[in-house]
């Protein structure tokens, strides 16, 4: 008998992992009986620090350090004085909150204990919660683990919050709440439930075969022509005369070609999202002597580069983070490109233009003064011109031309010919041009890494591009397939890629390289 459509898009959604639920991993988290105890504020003296558990015995250790009073009420704090269970001794008049599960950061009974930041309090707290029965030390990333298992995080939020907690700059910040908050989870999501309902359709039609009886909605939906399309005769063979001779759902191409320009879309900006966590190449390169050291030193605020007025100074390429408005950096300051020096140079020049190859931006520096000499024009003619001309859509590498040591130049302003690229004055003598070229960056970055605040969530981690791609390739096959098996086959791997993506089945390895990201405590 005919099932019906729902029926089987119930079904499908049954699968093995449900991308668009909030379950976690299924799996319960590595020894969760127990009742786990951290400190989760920061090492070392601190005004206040919190010392948290999570467990079915924490209630009974909160009242074991609070005797004899009651639990407090639930969610709120409440002033109690700590005494060592054993000894009675006082430890600290201290803030504690009762937070009893699900509704808590785990979905665990949970207690925390706001005492003074001291060593000796710390200590004290943490010796006497280790000697409640059923307590033991939280490992790395346990409290995060036991959340995620209960189905309060997804993965993809369990990263980003992984990501905050190391966020550095305020861009990075910005993109790990995001992802934090779900977005890119949701996004998973909504595309893992667009596979179901097209998996459904085309099991739809393997079962027309079985059942030989067919809803007339779905004809009228457009469930037709699987045959023209695939046009061989192992799928002539339906039994009922009076359907079309061979049908597959139209409505499942089509919503696998809206995807596919989905998944498309998001993987060509695939890097930014990574970039923007872990920092964009920006390369400085210049002549020798044009300030690019300088100009390092400068946006670093740190004597990271020898300067000096002897060509030739910098020899290997120096790399440092920076924070440029906003936005995470890894700057390389790299050899002045000249050719013909001793071999030691050369080799600078040769490891200058290897980096200069890996640039996401590329800070071209020309000394204003100097810009008629050979080493100018020929940084120009084979660094500048040929970068311009490659990127006037932003998708090859991008480049700022900076002409520094805009002090020397004459009092009437530069007599700068107008043939030169776009290009910013700036003195690293004086920081005359330093806000202009900062507000420059700033825009500059936000295209190479993204503007964590619009637009679509972004993938942080190869990881979700390796899922994105998987997913991908996957639709390739189902659109290549010429037997109706392989096209839901392939449609069921397209779908376990991205439930994979949100932390569905079997992700205990990838789960293990996340929480070790985490401190303890957290
Ligand atoms: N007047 C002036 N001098 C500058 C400015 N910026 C750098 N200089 C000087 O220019 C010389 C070269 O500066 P560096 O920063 O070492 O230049 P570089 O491009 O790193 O040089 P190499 O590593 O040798 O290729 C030094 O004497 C600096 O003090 C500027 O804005 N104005
Ligand atoms: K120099
Ligand atoms: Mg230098």
């Amino acid at each position: 008998m005919w099932r019906g459509l729902w029926t089987l898009v119930a079904r499908a959604a049954r699968g093995p992992c449900r991308p668009c639920a909030r379950q976690g991993s299924g799996a319960p988290a590595p020894g969760s009986g127990a009742t786990i105890f951290a400190l989760s504020s920061g090492q070392g003296r601190c005004g206040i620090a919190v010392i948290r558990t999570s467990g079915p015995a924490s209630g009974h250790a909160l009242r074991s350090l609070t005797a004899p009073r009651e639990l407090p009420r639930a969610r709120s704090a409440s002033l109690r004085l700590l005494t060592d269970p054993r000894s009675g001794e006082p430890l600290d008049r201290a803030l504690v909150l009762w937070f009893p599960g699900p509704h808590s950061f785990t979905g665990e009974d949970c207690a925390e204990f706001h005492v003074h930041g001291g060593p000796a309090v710390v200590s004290g707290v943490l010796q006497a919660l280790g000697r409640v029965p059923g307590l033991r030390p939280a490992e790395a990333g346990e409290f995060t683990r036991r959340a995620f298992a209960h189905g309060k995080l997804s993965l993809t939020e369990v990263e980003g919050l992984a990501d905050l907690i190391h966020a550095e700059t305020e861009a990075q910040r910005r993109q790990a709440l995001r992802q934090l908050d779900g977005e890119l989870g949701q996004l998973c999501g909504g595309w893992a439930e667009t596979l179901t309902k097209a998996l459904a359709h085309v099991e739809a039609y393997i079962d027309f075969g079985e059942d030989d009886n067919l809803e007339e909605g779905i004809l009228e939906q457009g469930v037709l022509a699987w045959g023209s399309r695939l046009g061989t005769p192992a799928f002539q063979p339906l039994e009922a005369p009076s359907l079309p001779p061979l049908f597959l759902s139209c409505t499942a191409d089509s919503q696998v070609r809206e995807l596919e320009v989905a998944l498309d879309t998001h993987l060509r900006d695939a890097r930014r999202g990574q970039r923007l966590r872990s920092g964009a190449h920006v390369v400085v390169t210049g002549p020798p002597n044009a300030g690019k050291s300088s100009l390092v030193n400068l946006l670093s605020r740190k004597p990271v580069s020898i300067v000096s007025p002897e060509p030739g100074t910098t020899r290997d390429v120096l790399e440092t983070p920076v924070d440029l408005a906003g936005f995470p950096a890894l700057l390389s300051d790299t050899a002045g490109l000249r050719e013909g020096q001793g071999p030691v140079e050369q080799e600078g020049v040769r490891r200058a233009r290897e980096r200069l190859e890996q640039a996401d931006l590329i800070l071209a520096v020309l000394d204003a003064s100097d810009l008629a000499s050979p080493s100018s024009c020929n940084f120009l003619d084979t660094v500048v011109t040929p970068a311009v001309a490659r990127s006037p859509n932003g998708n090859s590498q991008r480049l700022l031309l900076v002409l520094n040591k805009s002090d020397l130049l004459p009092p009437g302003g530069p007599d700068l010919s107008p043939e030169l690229p776009p290009h910013l004055l700036l003195s690293c003598l004086t920081g005359e041009g330093l806000d202009g070229l900062l507000e420059a960056l700033r825009k500059e970055l936000a295209i190479v890494c993204g503007n964590p605040s619009t637009g679509p969530p972004l993938l942080t981690r190869a990881r979700h591009q390796h899922h994105l791609q998987g997913c991908l390739d996957a639709l390739g096959r189902y659109k290549q397939a010429t037997d109706v098996a392989l096209a839901a086959e392939a449609l069921r791997v397209a779908r376990g890629h991205l439930a994979r993506l949100h932390g569905g089945g079997g992700t205990e390895e990838i789960l293990d390289i996340i929480f070790r990201d985490f401190c303890v405590g957290k």
